[in-house]
């Protein structure tokens, strides 16, 4: 079971002075249970492929399986391979529309046919997994929220859609720090529970360094570099010229290393960190 993006190419505005190649013959399988980081630079492509995961965008060229079925054929299965894949677009809160939190979240589940006691138990699980208060937010309008607030109504409404892969385009974008890490730290919990791929657009490394067992960069529409987090952080060029930075993590091992201690550079948080630190440092003392 997997998602699969077969030389997919997307063009905007064909046969336009504005054309613009914004995919350029991507492929990329996406297995089920993972968690995908899609990182590039403002442009390089990352909004377009992600609409092409639920359909939302036709590829010029090229196919587009989500479990096996072609999502933009005419094919019997492809509504519910499309709803399969939950889309959270960069700035969800522009998309709210009912008068209260409740029915914002509740319209998809009710959309899906679900019996209302199976709705309510949804609103109240989406609401918990956004960290907003059922008894103190349920009845109030969306739009009298707070921009933070506003984004984790827009998300919830996803997730309790339950869909099998979770698509989250810059989800953290625009958030303070404490609603930005307590996203991100809902997130980790539900792809933890083990229910849900998870695939996420963020340019900002430190985001992903505690998430995703994989990491694709794109630039100027094309995959320049898909690999685990360890490999991807040590392709300082890569990086570069996709516009991204090592995280901070990454950086300062870096520098200990160019500066005074050999260390292990493929650590992922402060503890192996610290530990290799360390080690290399009582190395030192024993060979003096
Ligand atoms: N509706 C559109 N019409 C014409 N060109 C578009 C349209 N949407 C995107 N593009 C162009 O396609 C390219 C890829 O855009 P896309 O939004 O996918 O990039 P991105 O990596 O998601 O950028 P960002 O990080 O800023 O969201 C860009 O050059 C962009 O200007």
């Amino acid at each position: 079971m997997a998602i699969e993006i077969e030389n997919v190419t997307y063009t905007y505005m064909k046969k336009t002075p504005y054309e613009k190649d914004a995919l350029k013959k991507i492929t990329l399988k996406i297995e089920k249970g993972s968690f995908v980081a899609v990182a590039g630079h403002t442009g390089s492509g990352k909004s377009t492929l992600m609409q092409h995961l639920n359909g939302l965008i036709a590829p010029s060229s090229g196919i587009v399986k989500v479990d096996g079925v072609n999502i933009n054929s005419k094919g019997k299965g492809k509504i519910k391979a499309r709803r399969s894949v939950g889309m959270v677009f960069q700035y969800p809160e522009t998309q709210l529309f009912e008068e209260t939190v409740y029915a914002d979240i509740a319209f998809g589940p009710r959309n899906f046919g679900l019996a209302e006691a199976a709705v309510d138990k949804r609103v109240k699980e989406a609401m918990a997994f956004v960290s907003l208060d059922y008894a103190q937010y349920k009845d109030v309008s969306p739009f009298a929220l707070s921009g933070g607030q506003m984004r984790r109504v827009a998300i919830a409404g996803i997730v309790a859609l339950k869909p099998e892969y979770l698509v989250l385009d810059e989800p953290t974008a625009g958030l303070d720090p404490k609603a930005k890490h307590d996203l991100l730290k809902n997130i980790k919990d539900l792809y933890c529970e083990g229910n849900t791929t998870i695939i996420m657009v963020s340019h900002n490394m430190d985001d992903i360094i505690g998430l995703a067992g994989r990491i694709v960069v794109l630039n100027d529409g094309q995959i320049v570099a898909d690999g685990a987090p360890q490999e991807i952080f040590m392709e300082k060029e890569i990086l570069t010229s996709a516009g991204l930075r090592a995280p901070h993590l990454t950086q300062l091992l870096q520098k200990i290393n160019e500066k005074a201690l050999p260390v292990k550079l493929d650590c992922l948080n402060v503890a192996t960190a610290a530990d290799a630190i360390c080690a290399s440092y009582r190395r030192r003392k024993k060979n003096a």
